[in-house]
């Protein structure tokens, strides 16, 4: 029998996406498991290899895309990042709902593959608000800081094209945001949980 169905989390860097993922492995911890991306970007302080991303060299992670292990990669602002089969399926192994934090690319790499995930868009209220949340987490220098920023014109762009998610979510007030997220995902939550029982 097919695993229950992974969800795709997208959106421009701030917009909320880590914020509403850490609340939803918190209050589901065995129903959600996250897919560990590999990235080439430094580690912020507070970030656990293995846990957030596989930190890897550049040299590194084009070795195994060459190996054919990524599911998907991009470049982002700078840096390399990817989902390798392994993260997948370490969770798919725990009979887990994965739950991928992608960019644009990744999502429409994802969409010619076989995951058949839940598309949602995380997007913020505004881009000024988008900024200030930026700059409030204090995690990116002002070069890093102008790099998201016109990425994310981009990415609200783009969100924009018919069918390409399933759902956005403004995320204004963060627990109006996390009811929606929660009530889109209700169903496959009760499968799993069903599932579980049998
Ligand atoms: N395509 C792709 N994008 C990823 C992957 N992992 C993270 N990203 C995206 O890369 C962007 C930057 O992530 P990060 O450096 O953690 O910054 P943040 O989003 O501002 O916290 C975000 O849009 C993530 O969704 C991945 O495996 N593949
Ligand atoms: N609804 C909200 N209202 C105010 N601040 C928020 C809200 N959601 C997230 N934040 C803050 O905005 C910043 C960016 O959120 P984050 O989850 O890191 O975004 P992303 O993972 O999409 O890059 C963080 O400092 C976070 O605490």
């Amino acid at each position: 029998m097919q695993g229950p169905r992974p969800v795709v989390l997208s959106g421009p860097s701030g917009a909320g996406k880590s914020t509403l993922l850490k609340k939803l492995l918190k209050d589901y911890e065995n129903i959600f498991g996250f897919s560990v991306s590999h990235t080439t970007r430094q580690p912020r302080p507070g970030e656990v290899n293995g846990k957030d991303y596989h930190f890897v060299s550049r040299e590194e992670m084009q070795k195994e895309i060459d190996a054919g292990e990524f599911i998907e990669h991009a470049e982002f602002s700078g840096n390399m990042y990817g989902t390798s089969k392994g993260a997948v399926q370490a969770v798919q192994a725990q009979n887990q709902i994965c739950v991928l934090d992608i960019d644009i690319q990744g999502v429409k790499n994802i969409k010619r593959t076989e995951l058949n995930p839940i598309y949602i868009s995380v997007q913020p209220p505004s881009i000024e608000i988008l900024e200030k949340r930026l700059r409030d987490r204090k995690t990116e220098t002002e070069e890093s800081l102008q790099k998201r920023l016109s990425a994310a014109r981009v990415d609200l762009e783009l969100s924009k094209e018919p069918g390409l998610f399933d759902l956005v979510i403004i995320n204004d007030d963060l627990e109006k945001a996390y009811s929606e997220l929660k009530e889109v995902l209700l169903e496959e939550i009760k499968k799993t949980e069903e599932s579980r029982k049998s």
